[in-house]
């Protein structure tokens, strides 16, 4: 057996709420793996397109921006602070403003193109044994031959609850209808529904936030010792 020379891959994807961000980071805290939220850089963008007040419909006027889109994130799961040029957005993209627009950016291919050669060149420079990389097409299209690929997924009601538990500035049934409506969009341009040949699905319907944790770890534990008996 050869020893590996890059950090192992755990890739995660799923629906929103779902707790990937969340569980992704507390995974990659245990295992001392990097983290890195992929979701950020497509938030992040589509703050600075708004920032600069161009259209988040204007596809053209979108890809024309990526050059000077200056975007960083940290990899420690302890502070994933998230800059552009000099701004620091680690707050800003959570903003309901940006999550509005964010799928209107994220359905164009070349930002896609462009953000998935980023997290690719991101995962393989971590400075850390593993890197635990969330998202919506990471197991498919990020990071098909991960050594771990996992769908975290919960039920639609789970999701919501959970989401809304959060967010003390809109009603329930607001934040519901920009969770649905967000994973609709999203869903016509990755398919994150439902797990790809050999992805191992973690239902947190009915788990606590701990009992996810140890589920992810477990498909961790199983999937690396079999590929180091491999
Ligand atoms: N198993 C669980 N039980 C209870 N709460 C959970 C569980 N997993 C995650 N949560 C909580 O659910 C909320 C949503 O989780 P999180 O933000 O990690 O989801 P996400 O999938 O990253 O969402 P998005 O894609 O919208 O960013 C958080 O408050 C998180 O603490
Ligand atoms: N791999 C990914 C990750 C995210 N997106 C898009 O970004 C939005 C925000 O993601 P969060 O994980 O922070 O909720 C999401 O709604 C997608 O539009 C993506 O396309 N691919």
């Amino acid at each position: 057996m050869t020893e590996s020379t890059h950090p192992l891959v755990v890739a995660i994807d799923g629906p929103a709420g779902s707790g990937k961000s969340s569980v992704s980071r507390a995974v990659a805290r245990r295992l001392g793996y990097g983290y890195l939220d992929t979701g950020a850089a497509y938030r992040a963008l589509a703050w600075y397109v708004r920032d600069r007040a161009i259209d988040p419909a204007d596809t053209d006027a979108v890809i024309a921006a990526l050059p000077a889109f200056d975007y960083a994130i940290g990899t420690d799961p302890d502070d994933p602070a998230v800059s552009v040029g000099a701004d620091d957005v680690t707050e800003a993209i959570r903003e309901p403003a940006v999550s509005a627009i964010v799928s209107a950016v994220a359905r164009i291919p070349a930002v896609r193109a462009h953000l998935t050669a980023l997290f690719r060149s991101i995962a393989a420079g971590v400075d850390r044994p593993g890197i635990v990389v969330e998202g919506r097409d990471i197991t498919t299209v990020v990071a098909p031959e991960a050594e771990v690929r996992i769908l975290l997924t919960a039920s639609e009601q789970a999701r919501m609850a959970r989401r809304s538990a959060e967010i003390s500035t809109q009603s329930a049934q607001t934040v519901a209808d920009q969770l649905r409506s967000r994973d609709r969009a999203d869903s016509q341009v990755v398919e994150f529904m439902s797990a790809a040949d050999g992805v191992n699905t973690v239902d947190s319907t009915h788990l606590d936030f701990e009992q996810t944790i140890g589920a992810v770890i477990e498909v961790i534990n199983t999937r690396t010792a079999r590929t180091s008996h491999d």
